[in-house]
């Protein structure tokens, strides 16, 4: 944690919630939000499933990673990570240093439904996604945990209600 860069960092699964929870708290912070994959996207010019076709995880990732660099590395920032970001140690240091890191959980069968019919999420598309997210859930519930300052559950409030609890919780003030 780093409080004095002002950052937070939102991390979890895919459907946690993390770009919805982010955009609407920093509205209501009145703070700058930032989502890495609509930064990597906007580097790159083409959306993400495009860039999983044409380089494959592996080049996502190290996309991925340069976009984590250089956003910790700056102040004020309301962060939506991928749900894939902790996946490297480094990208683990530069978030757990930077800001203050919230992990936004739920259960795979919650994420299964709310990325269920949904477009844009290519590590779902091959294969039966609850499983999929069953398996991520294993590999990387233990990642989030290390580097989490608040671990969220998100089951049952509303995004609103979410964004509320964690704006009292962190002790946030516009
Ligand atoms: N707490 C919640 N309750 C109900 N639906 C939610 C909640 N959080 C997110 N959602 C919905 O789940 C879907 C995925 O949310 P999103 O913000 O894209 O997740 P992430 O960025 O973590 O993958 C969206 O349709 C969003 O409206
Ligand atoms: O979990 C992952 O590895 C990924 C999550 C996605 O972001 P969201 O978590 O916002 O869906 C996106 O970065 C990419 O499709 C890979
Ligand atoms: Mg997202």
């Amino acid at each position: 944690m780093n409080s004095s860069s002002n950052n937070i960092f939102l991390i979890g699964l895919m459907g946690a919630g993390k770009s919805t929870v982010g955009k609407l708290l920093a509205k209501k912070l009145g703070r700058r939000f930032l989502d890495a994959d609509h930064v990597i996207e906007d580097r790159c010019g083409v959306k993400i499933p495009v860039i999983f076709e044409m380089e494959g995880e592996d080049g996502f990732r190290k996309r991925e990673a340069q976009a984590i660099k250089d956003i910790t590395a700056e102040d004020d920032v309301i962060l939506a990570t991928g749900g894939g970001a902790v996946l490297l140690p480094e990208n683990r240091q530069f978030l757990s240093e930077r800001g203050t890191v919230i992990y936004l959980h739920a259960n795979p069968m919650e994420l299964w439904h709310r990325t269920k019919g949904g477009e844009g999420r290519p590590l779902l598309k091959n294969g039966d996604a609850k499983k999929i997210l069953e398996n991520l859930y294993d590999i990387r519930d233990p990642l989030y945990r290390e580097i989490a300052d608040h671990v969220i559950e998100t089951g049952k409030p509303s995004v609103n209600q979410l964004v509320n609890t964690l704006i009292m919780q962190l002790e946030l003030s516009a």
